[in-house]
């Protein structure tokens, strides 16, 4: 049998304070694809991330991450699959009170692992996202472009099978952004690491084969390739303005 989708919606509803945020949206991703969601501001981009890493649950509709159905798992279940997946959500959230190399073990905390390998994969962490020597660094210290870096390398820190981000390019200078897609498109080719992104500065890591979302007002309005997404922009002038125009 073919392995289920890494994260998937079905007809998913979400209703925000009377208003209907998410209208009908399904969606799929398989390993080893790259998915963005583009849309304007409001478009339910957010939402829709929160609720693949089981944030928020759904108004009507289910939502299933490596197979599973977020609704009825038990917390240790949760977390066992949160375990496979590293998150980088909008705004940024490392703890101040806490050094990058604090931050980035976080997510290892609740497993029983022996010293030497937490240090192993911290290690690996740091060199991967070029932040050597800021390990005993507080994030105020930190650049916008490191303290992104800091939290990709918390993501990645248990080498995930999926990352889910949220406005990672936010902020960021171009030559900051090209480091971080640069990483991404390694772990990408190195170990096939699947991504759902949320914003067009990502653009760069996907190809024609890669796939794109497109949402307005809660609605998927495309879903589909690139190269396909492309093409329908040429003859459709909402789409183009939503693919092209929105930053
Ligand atoms: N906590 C909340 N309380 C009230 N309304 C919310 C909340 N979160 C989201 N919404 C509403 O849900 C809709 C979708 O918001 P969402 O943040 O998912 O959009 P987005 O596409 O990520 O936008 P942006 O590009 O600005 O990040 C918007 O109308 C927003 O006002």
């Amino acid at each position: 049998m073919a392995n289920p989708p890494l994260a998937e919606l079905r007809q998913v509803f979400q209703h925000v304070n009377g208003h209907c945020a998410l209208n009908d949206l399904s969606l799929a991703v398989n390993q080893g694809d790259a998915l963005l969601l583009i849309g304007p501001n409001g478009a339910g981009k957010s939402l829709t991330l929160r609720l693949m890493v089981g944030l928020d649950h759904p108004s009507a509709g289910s939502v299933r991450l490596f197979g599973q159905d977020l609704r009825h798992l038990t917390d240790a279940r949760m977390n066992r699959l949160r375990g496979r997946l590293g998150v980088v959500l909008q705004g940024g959230s490392l703890l101040d009170e806490l050094t990058v190399l604090e931050n980035l073990l976080l997510p290892m905390r609740a497993q029983a692992q022996p010293r030497a390998r937490l240090a192993r994969a911290a290690r690996l962490a740091i060199t991967q996202l070029q932040l050597d020597g800021m390990e005993h660094q507080y994030p105020r210290a930190l650049s916008l472009g490191q303290q992104r870096r800091a939290e990709l390398a918390r993501a990645l820190i248990n080498q995930p099978e999926l990352l889910i981000c949220d406005g990672l390019s936010d902020g960021l200078d171009p030559p900051a952004l090209r480091d971080i897609l640069g990483i991404l498109k390694v772990q990408r080719e190195r170990r096939g690491l699947s991504i759902i992104a949320t914003d067009n500065g990502m653009l760069e890591i996907i190809g024609p084969d890669d796939r794109v979302a497109v949402l307005d007002r809660g609605r998927l309005l495309f879903a589909g390739t690139r190269a396909d997404l492309e093409a329908r922009s040429r003859d459709d002038l909402a789409l183009r303005t939503l693919f092209e125009g929105h930053p």
